[in-house]
């Protein structure tokens, strides 16, 4: 997996990646969570150095959770349901305001999730949209209906700014490397569901311990 940022994307690996993310029981492993995010990564990495913050950010945070899958605790965080068990047993999560645990795996974990709804309505938009229509609008759509609400108006703004950068529709086809448009939507039309799955299952467990506004 070293380096493999720097190699090309392909939307196909981040689909498996996520397919594969999810147990028979329908546990989320953190490896391939991570997996289908270093993929994304290397995707906006291809788009150009004006989305090098939002990467830096993503793999800084994909790190914190590499750490702890490399740590003597390794096993305790092979599942996001096994993570936040350990985590909330052992009191190494900030449940109130930051302090002890600031980079605890479930707050980490959190804004990846957070992100992911962002590209589950983004991919939706992609998808659904027609040949004109603009990238940058459906980011920014999806954006404000998603991670904007937790960001501060400094990196809401950053990040809108960074969207006018965004390629047109069919270069940006043309970098997902899985074929003509049809075959993009197609995929897409896979990915989503499945996105969307992992993301509802993170959130209701999230939910159940009470850990979606970990600072
Ligand atoms: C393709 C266009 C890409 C646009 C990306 C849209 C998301 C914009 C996110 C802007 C984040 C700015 C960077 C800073 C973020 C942090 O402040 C903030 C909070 O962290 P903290 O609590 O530790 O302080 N971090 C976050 O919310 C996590 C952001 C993670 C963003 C990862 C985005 C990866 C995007 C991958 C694009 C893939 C496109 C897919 C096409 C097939």
């Amino acid at each position: 997996m070293a380096g493999s940022e720097n190699q090309k994307f392909c939307l196909q690996e981040v689909l498996d990646s996520f397919q594969l993310c999810l147990s028979p029981n329908k546990e989320v492993y953190v490896e391939r969570y991570l997996a289908g995010w270093r993929g994304l990564v290397k995707f906006l990495n291809s788009l150009g150095s004006v989305f090098g913050f939002i990467s830096k950010d993503a793999v800084s945070k994909i790190q914190i959770l590499v750490n702890f899958l490399n740590s003597e605790n390794g096993s305790q965080y092979a599942t996001v349901q096994t993570m936040v068990k350990f985590e909330l047993d052992n009191k190494l999560v900030d449940v109130d305001k930051k302090g002890i645990c600031p980079e605890s795996g479930c707050r980490t974990l959190l804004r990846l999730h957070r992100a992911l709804r962002w590209l589950e309505l983004f991919l939706e938009r992609l998808r659904t949209s027609k040949e004109d229509d603009k990238t940058s609008v459906m980011c920014r759509e999806a954006y404000n209906e998603s991670l904007a609400q937790h960001h501060p108006w400094v990196v809401r703004t950053a990040a809108g700014m960074a969207f006018f950068a965004l390629p047109g529709r069919p270069a940006f086809f043309e970098v997902m490397n899985v074929g003509p448009p049809e075959q993009v939507v197609a995929i897409l039309g896979k990915a989503v569901p499945l996105i969307s799955e992992v993301y509802l299952i993170t959130e209701e467990l999230y939910l159940k311990h009470n850990l979606l506004d970990l600072p």
